[in-house]
């Protein structure tokens, strides 16, 4: 896809394993959010993704895919696929070998993937868990892994990932000055304004995803209105 992505402050993220009925899709759709990403770590099929593109697709909107796998990808009527890779993983599958084995299987139309830089942050979280993830580190960690994936990889985002809970500003803000030419997304937790602002000013863009199925649409607009 073309830059324009690099422009939105918000993302709100729907589960491809999570219900959402068409009234919900339709006040998310108008709630100011930037794009719809829909992924999940765990229990996502070509089914339940596309049948959630089906109930997003006629909207204006931008529709991304973000797979925990290649039989998570599905790229008819969407935009573009956000590709994780999970830097503080000891296991080199969620790093590259997923992604080797990905484009040894499969032709890839790669002016639609965007590589994601992510650094797992909440072992709690289903992402956490899979991945193994190392989240145990201090600020500086995260900021070293930010740099490394911002200037020797050229990641073009680099995601600061607390999905389930909400995380350390210092860290965020951390990142964000060690991060030059690639985007900082920030996601996990944001459920109201004050947190949304709170992140909002490190991060270039924060992506909310439970709030929308725990809290309601209203809390996902206070979430836009303080971002945008
Ligand atoms: C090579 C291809 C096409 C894909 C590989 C992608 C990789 C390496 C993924 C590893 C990290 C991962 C599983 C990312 C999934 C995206 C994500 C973080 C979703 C949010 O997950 P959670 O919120 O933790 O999960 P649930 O909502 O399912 O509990
Ligand atoms: O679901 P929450 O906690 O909002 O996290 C959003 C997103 O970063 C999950 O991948
Ligand atoms: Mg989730």
């Amino acid at each position: 896809m073309d830059d324009s992505w690099k422009d939105w402050v918000h993302i709100t993220k729907l589960d491809p394993d999570k219900v959402i009925d068409n009234d919900t899709v339709a006040d998310i759709a108008t709630s100011g959010t930037d794009a719809l990403m829909l992924s999940g770590t765990l229990n996502v099929t070509q089914e339940n993704m596309r049948e959630l593109i089906m109930q997003v697709k006629e909207y204006d909107l931008p529709i991304v895919v973000e797979p925990a796998g290649p039989e998570g990808v599905v790229l008819d009527e969407v935009d573009a696929l956000f590709v994780p890779s999970v830097l503080n993983t000891p296991d080199m599958r969620w790093m590259v070998g997923t992604h080797q084995k990905w484009v040894k299987h499969n032709h890839i139309d790669w002016t639609r993937v965007i590589p994601e830089a992510y650094i797992v942050l909440n072992p709690a979280s289903s992402v956490g868990k899979v991945t193994a993830a190392i989240c145990d580190i201090s600020a500086a960690d995260v900021a070293a892994y930010a740099e490394v994936a911002d200037q020797y990889f050229s990641f073009p985002v680099v995601y600061i990932e607390y999905s389930g809970t909400y995380g350390d500003p210092k860290v965020v803000a951390a990142a964000s000055k060690a991060v030059s030419d690639a985007r900082l997304f920030y996601g996990g937790g944001i459920n109201n304004a004050e947190k949304a602002a709170e992140m909002g000013q490190f991060a270039d863009t924060i992506i909310v995803g439970n709030a929308v199925y725990d809290d309601g649409v209203s809390a996902l607009r206070a979430t836009v209105k303080a971002v945008q």
